[in-house]
């Protein structure tokens, strides 16, 4: 079976490695949308894969190290893509999760998304 919770955060970023060519090189910002896809068995005496209430925890984590912040700054995300924050918040993940099977993260607005299968 397969879980999958989620999240949303709002945060700037800024994409430098081409200055003159795009406007995402200046601060802007997004509203994001993070979900973890967990797969196993439900165990027996539980009935669930992993407690839904755990991975609440860990997302509020990701959540306060992530919103309203610039992502640039944030250890570990200094070039901050959507494909670099689905690996970041998956290396965080795997340690607590060892089921995590994938971290997608999108910008609903505009319709753009990363899945990154673990
Ligand atoms: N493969 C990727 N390509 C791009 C990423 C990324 O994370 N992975 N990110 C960006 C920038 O974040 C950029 O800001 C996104 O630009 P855009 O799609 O134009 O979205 P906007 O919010 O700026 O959209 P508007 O409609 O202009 O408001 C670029 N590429
Ligand atoms: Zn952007």
């Amino acid at each position: 079976m397969r879980i999958v919770k989620s999240m949303s955060f709002d945060a700037a970023h800024f994409l430098d490695h081409d200055p003159e060519a795009r406007p995402y090189a200046r601060l802007h910002g997004h509203s994001f949308k993070m979900e973890v896809v967990i797969d196993g068995e439900p165990q027996e005496e539980t009935g669930w894969v992993v407690d839904f209430g755990d991975v609440a925890e860990a997302l509020q984590d990701l959540h306060d190290a992530l919103d309203h912040r610039l992502l640039n700054e944030v250890e570990g995300l200094e070039r901050p893509t959507l494909e670099n924050i689905c690996q970041w918040a998956a290396k965080k993940l795997k340690a607590r999760f060892p089921g995590l099977a994938e971290v997608r993260v999108s910008r609903p607005s505009n319709g753009e998304t990363c899945i990154y299968t673990v």
